[in-house]
């Protein structure tokens, strides 16, 4: 099943943990399956291409912390924009992006207010079905990415917009198990020349990039005319502003291509993570009822019914806030983490880490890390609650990773996943003719896991 590669023991660590026993998939360009127990650190070799990669909490934060402060490595191209750079180009977007993101609401009140009316669109869609069943996947991407589009582009979409419908069908095919498992990028990280001229599945997934791209750049033009640089609203204006402070600096990075793939980066990161979350929520909530009935009754008594939810009732609501922590940690959606890479070549756990080696900081093994969570197969919302049914942190909650690339949309993700999950909860509640039979059972998608097709094992009916 490895296709010729090589998986090889690092030297064993001084205390080895039980949480390696878990099943890692990764998704190569052949079926690999990594499913026994190999310690915290092991090493896969690619012909002469070695890729590490680290499990359970005590490794993978301590790694992650202070020694992984770089992106891609041996086995992705390093890209323009946020996600795929490194050294001057990304520590410039990454401080840039965060500030304006912070100045165009994250964590502040407007946005909040922007989430709850897009809630309340969501809901009339919602009731539109008349109770019959159906699939909410793109009810949901369509509500969650108009939150990203409000700070990328200062705008939301009609729902039905021909634009907006072109924008989230691209992103919907470049999210497929075959347009982004890993093979793809890969290949063309490792053969880029050869791969342009080979058919495949990573084809489509640069021609739709390009087209969104375009599209984008129209978005770009259009604020251009409209710039008034004393009152940036949105981050394209924040980028196109700074570009013109930049002008005579032959080396700045706030150039156009680094515009559009950050602004698409954004798009991308701050839409799939949080629908597929959505969408997976709502499948436990079915295969849960008690849990669902605890929510509301929660709700109910902190909330009301007069009253849409906001973040201020979150304190006041642990048991909710339990669930959707519990939601993120159990559905685990970025399994194998985002690939790091050492900037330098790199002593670790006494063994050293070659310059530009690519590194998975295995998020998966973290959040059911059995030394950190009691079953940590299950779901159960008692991982984050204390013995008076009050919020309990717990350390390895890590699914926006951590250190220095840790998520920069965290703080807009909780948020987002709060008032949405509130909204829907306070006024619907939801019945399958599969109900507890539901499997929940994610389905791997490159880098990621989406929820089973609702569609597939019975619908929704509201
Ligand atoms: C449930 C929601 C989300 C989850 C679980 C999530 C998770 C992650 C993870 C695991 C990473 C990789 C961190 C690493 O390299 O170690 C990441 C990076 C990133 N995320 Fe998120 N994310 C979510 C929502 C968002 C949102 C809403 C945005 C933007 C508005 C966003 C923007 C980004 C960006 C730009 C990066 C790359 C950061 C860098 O390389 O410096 N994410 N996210």
């Amino acid at each position: 099943a490895w296709g010729g590669a090589k998986l090889l023991r690092t030297p064993p660590h001084p205390t080895p943990t039980p949480h390696t026993h878990r099943s890692i998939p990764l998704l190569f360009p052949f079926p690999a399956q990594i499913s026994k127990t190999y310690g915290p650190v092991f090493t896969i070799y690619l012909g002469s291409l070695r890729v590490v990669v680290l499990c359970g909490y005590e490794t993978v934060k301590a790694a992650l912390v202070d020694q992984l402060p770089g992106r891609g490595g041996s086995l992705f191209p390093v890209y323009p924009g946020l996600f795929f750079s490194n050294g001057e180009t990304w520590s410039q977007l990454r401080r840039f992006s965060l500030s304006t993101l912070r100045n165009f609401g994250m964590g502040k009140r407007s946005i909040e207010e922007r989430i709850q009316e897009e809630a309340q669109c969501l809901l009339e869609e919602f009731r539109k079905t008349k109770g019959s069943p159906f699939d909410p996947t793109f009810f949901l991407r369509r509500s969650v990415s108009n939150i990203v589009c409000f700070v990328v582009f200062g705008e939301r979409f009609d729902y039905d917009d021909a634009e907006f419908q072109t924008l989230l069908r691209l992103l919907n095919e470049n999210s497929t198990p075959t347009a982004c498992s890993l093979s793809g990028p890969q290949l063309y990280g490792l053969f880029p020349h050869l791969m342009k001229h080979l058919p495949g599945p990573h084809n489509k997934l640069f021609e739709n990039f390009e087209e969104q791209k375009r599209y984008v750049a129209e978005m770009v033009q259009k604020h251009e005319a409209t710039l008034e640089p004393a009152s940036p609203k949105d981050y394209i204006d924040a980028f196109l502003i700074r570009m013109q402070q930049e002008k005579g600096n032959p080396r700045t990075i706030f150039h156009q291509e680094n515009l559009l793939v950050s602004a698409l980066d954004l798009f991308f990161a701050g839409t799939e993570t949080i629908s597929n979350s959505l969408k997976y929520g709502l499948l436990i909530f079915l295969k849960y009822p008690c849990v669902t009935r605890t929510m509301q009754e929660e709700l109910d008594r902190v909330v009301g019914r007069d009253r849409v939810p906001s973040m201020e009732d979150r304190m006041r609501m642990p048991y909710t806030d339990a669930v959707i922590q519990e939601i993120q940690r159990f559905i685990d959606i970025t399994p194998v983490g985002v690939p790091h890479s050492v900037t330098q070549d790199t002593h670790f756990r006494g063994f050293t880490i070659p310059k530009g080696t690519t590194v998975f900081p295995v998020l998966g093994s973290v959040l059911h890390d059995p030394t950190q969570f009691q079953e940590p197969e299950n779901f159960d919302p008692g991982n984050f609650l204390d013995e008076s049914g009050g919020f309990k942190k717990n350390v390895a909650f890590m699914p926006f990773s951590a250190g220095k690339r840790a998520c920069p949309g965290e703080g807009l993700a909780r948020m987002e996943l709060f008032l949405f999950f509130t909204t829907l909860l306070q006024t619907f509640t939801l019945s399958s003719p599969a109900n507890q039979e539901l499997d929940v059972t994610p389905e791997y998608s490159g880098f990621g896991k989406v929820p089973p097709l609702l569609l597939g094992s019975g619908s929704i009916l509201i």
